[in-house]
């Protein structure tokens, strides 16, 4: 059987098999079974053009990167050049992009960078038109804005499935789950709540990941889908927004059909362009550090824009791409502060406001 066949026929077995206490077992491993194949078939696309496929090279900029994901002539291009300095040209064809076409949106302070890309289609994630290249663009950015067409809503659970196959996990959290490999002794399985999944399918899953000594530890009730997610280890966690375009098209009655937390916007006529910014802006966790030279006062006029949950050695990071190397100890006062001017590491945690003094060997 070629690998597009097994697939074919684990979804067939999945389809007939009813959802209850009684096969949950076996839609585990069906399902630990399919992952591994649909992992094995990303390879193979891979490979298939000569080992390292061609990528996009993208030189990330500003304070955050956002990428606009849709099918062909949703309007993306459209969209980034009424929301940033690029010009990408825009046709009335499918396949007008065939590059990722950069542009920085400057929005309350900070500098988001803003990817057009070539559009999506379906199979995308195993290797079709350019998908795997796009996909691995989309995979390293902060925020996926989805674009869909008003009269094709429909497109957005084909995306959604696109993006899930290549591993990429919108509006979720990583599961709070930990395995740890051993030599021997068997499948521990310890939780801190009440799982939904039993201990049985847990083991199928990860024996068909041949995983066969392990301590899970499990913090959260999770799916079997999850714990493959975590099983597999390249899962990206990327919050998402979706927008629908092109409303000038349509009348009310038509608008009622989508969810009420899609903005609706039109790029061409420039409406619900502000809203989508805010929701932008919003959905990166922006977060202002100050910083103070040793011995003088924080500069307090032009904060270094960062993410939520960044860390003292992102800031190094940002600063100079030695000084984590160079890093000695840096100071912090603020919220993530235990008392003022607290002597902290690399590791330490920053929250919005503080201010952060970083120490370098001379
Ligand atoms: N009526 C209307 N047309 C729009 C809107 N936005 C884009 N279009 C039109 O839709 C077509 C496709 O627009 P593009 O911006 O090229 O779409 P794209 O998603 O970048 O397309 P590809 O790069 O080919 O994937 C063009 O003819 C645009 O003028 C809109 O808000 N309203
Ligand atoms: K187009
Ligand atoms: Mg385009």
């Amino acid at each position: 059987m070629t690998l597009e066949e097994e697939i074919r026929a684990i979804q067939e077995e999945m389809d007939k098999t009813q959802k209850n206490k009684a096969t949950e077992h076996h839609m585990g491993r069906l399902k630990a079974k399919m992952a591994r194949l649909k992992d094995e078939l990303i390879k193979k696309a891979i490979a298939s053009r000569g080992g390292g496929a061609e990528g996009y090279s993208v030189k990330k900029s500003g304070d955050a990167t956002v990428t606009l994901v849709g099918f062909p002539s949703v309007g993306k291009s459209t969209l980034i050049n009424k929301l940033t300095d690029a010009h990408s040209e825009v046709g009335s064809y499918d396949f007008t992009t065939l590059d990722v076409i950069p542009g920085i949106m400057e929005y309350k302070q900070a500098r988001i960078q803003v990817l057009d890309l070539p559009g999506l289609v379906k199979g995308a994630s195993s290797g079709r038109g350019r998908g795997r290249e796009v996909i691995s663009v989309i995979r390293g950015c902060d925020l996926i804005v989805l674009i869909i067409d008003v009269f094709n809503y429909q497109h957005m659970k084909v995306l959604e499935d696109e993006l899930y196959d290549a591993g990429i996990r919108i509006n979720q959290r990583p599961p709070d789950v930990t395995i740890t490999k051993l030599v021997k002794g068997g499948i521990t399985i310890t939780s801190t709540v009440e799982l939904s999944i039993d201990h049985e399918t847990i083991k199928t899953v990860l024996g068909e990941y041949r995983m066969h000594n392990a301590l899970v530890n499990i913090r959260e009730d999770i799916t079997a889908d999850q714990l493959i997610d975590v099983v597999r280890g390249n899962r990206v966690y990327i919050p998402c927004i979706t927008v629908v375009n092109k409303i000038d098209l349509v009348d009310k009655e038509h608008m009622k059909s989508f969810p009420k937390d899609a903005l609706k916007i039109s790029a061409d006529m420039e409406s619900g362009l502000d809203a989508l910014r805010d929701e932008i802006y919003d959905s990166l966790g922006f977060i202002n550090i100050y910083l103070k030279p040793q011995g003088e006062p924080a500069d307090m006029d032009e904060p270094l824009i960062m993410r939520a949950g960044c860390t003292v050695g992102d800031v190094c990071d940002r600063l100079h791409k030695d000084f984590r190397r160079k890093f000695r100890y840096a100071r912090v006062w603020g919220d993530s502060a235990k008392h003022a001017g607290q002597r902290v590491g690399v590791d330490h945690g920053l929250e919005d406001g503080d201010v952060l003094t970083v120490i370098i060997q001379k």
